[in-house]
């Protein structure tokens, strides 16, 4: 699909269709995410560096949104999914949202680990209760 939508801007500009392809390159680089808030991460640790004026981030606590506070430059380590799993649980994967507002704009910079893709991950056998 992404080719014909370049060969179709590339036409509308009457320029050669694969004018804007051929910059690409043969293996250009594709990505897709997927973005749905509340959530919790799939990972095993995210770290996160948030905004240093405009605050966003909340999380569950206790079945209450909390609204994370900022702290200018701390990065804000997030346990995900993975990890809840293999430590049986007793790390947990908070739930968590960013919330936006109306006239400031606000950026956050995440970066997180996974397993390997086709590695299978589970609870430690020492924290496994009987
Ligand atoms: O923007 C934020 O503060 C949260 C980002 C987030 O939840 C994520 O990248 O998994
Ligand atoms: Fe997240």
């Amino acid at each position: 699909m992404k080719d014909l939508l370049l060969k179709a801007m590339a036409k509308s500009l009457d320029l050669e269709e694969n004018s804007f392809s051929g910059q690409f390159g043969d293996n250009p680089v594709m990505q897709v995410r997927f973005n749905f808030y509340p959530h919790s991460d799939r990972s095993g640790v995210t770290v996160l560096l948030q905004d240093e004026e405009v605050e966003g981030l909340q999380i569950v606590k206790d079945g209450a949104w909390i609204t994370v506070p900022l702290i200018p430059r701390a990065l804000l380590v997030n346990l995900g999914n993975q990890m809840q799993i293999m430590s049986n649980r007793i790390f947990k994967s908070p739930v968590h949202k960013a919330v936006t507002n109306t006239d400031k704009p606000r950026i956050s910079v995440a970066m997180s680990n996974e397993a390997e893709v086709d590695k299978e991950i589970g609870p430690m056998e020492a924290l496994i209760d009987d």
